[in-house]
């Protein structure tokens, strides 16, 4: 018998998404539904087993090999160092990475830049590549208020409307990269489930068109 695929998506913003682009391929979580606050669901058939965690554990289930697959943001992939396989870019839940700064900010070089984020590897890596050196504030949401109340200069967030900055005062000062959902393996995973998950793949590419016969 066919052995299960353990996958872990980030509950939340991507897990609608991502279910449905399941559903496209014929894997499908009957009790599944947004409100539920059920952790697990099992398609049977396909022999798939559905684990929604929270976003930042997502590349740790797979790194460590409780989950074969993962369904995670760039910007949570990219934060968490873990050492898995990126396979593919699944082009939703798009937004981009940024520094953003009240509108009349200006820098005083005569001190240091201090930089609020959730994504501290991230902003310490954009800056130390510009050869810039900030104090980084790790805070753990709502980051665009730092500039506000006078807790940093900067900040590094993603950014999809644009309406969080734009409401709160703020504008872009620079575009780090973008940032959308990735489909990550566990190293093993790929060893003894390759077929099944090199299947997946193929049938999860973006806008892949299928032959009609
Ligand atoms: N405003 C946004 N627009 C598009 N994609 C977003 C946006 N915010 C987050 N994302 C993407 O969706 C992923 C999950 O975001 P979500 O807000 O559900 O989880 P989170 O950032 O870990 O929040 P929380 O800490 O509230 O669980 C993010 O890692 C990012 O890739
Ligand atoms: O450009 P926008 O469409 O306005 O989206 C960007 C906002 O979405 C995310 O926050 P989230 O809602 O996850 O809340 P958080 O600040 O608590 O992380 C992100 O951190 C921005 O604040």
């Amino acid at each position: 018998m066919q052995k299960y695929i353990n996958l872990a998506v980030a509950k939340g913003r991507l897990a609608d998404t991502a279910v449905k682009a399941l559903e496209g391929m014929e894997i499908c979580f009957n009790d599944y539904s947004s409100n539920s606050r059920k952790l697990i669901h099992m398609d049977q058939k396909k022999r798939v087993r559905l684990v929604l965690v929270k976003a930042d554990d997502v590349p740790t289930y797979v790194e460590q090999g409780a989950a074969d697959i993962g369904i995670v943001g760039k910007d949570t992939l990219l934060e968490s160092m873990a050492s898995v396989y990126e396979m593919m870019d699944l082009e939703f839940g798009k937004c981009k990475f940024v520094v953003a700064a009240l509108k009349d900010y200006v820098e005083n070089v005569q001190r240091k830049t201090y930089v609020a984020t959730k994504y501290v590897y991230v902003a310490k890596e954009f800056f130390k590549r510009k050869g810039k050196s900030v104090e980084i504030i790790k805070l753990n949401g709502s980051v665009e208020l730092a500039p506000i109340m006078g807790l940093a200069d900067m900040i590094v967030d993603i950014v999809e409307t644009g309406t969080t900055l734009r409401e709160n005062g703020l504008v872009i000062v620079e575009e780090i990269c973008p940032v959308s959902a990735r489909l990550i393996v566990n190293k093993a995973s790929l060893k003894t489930k390759g077929d099944i998950i090199e299947t997946m793949i193929q049938q999860l590419r973006p806008n892949q068109k299928r032959e009609e016969v």
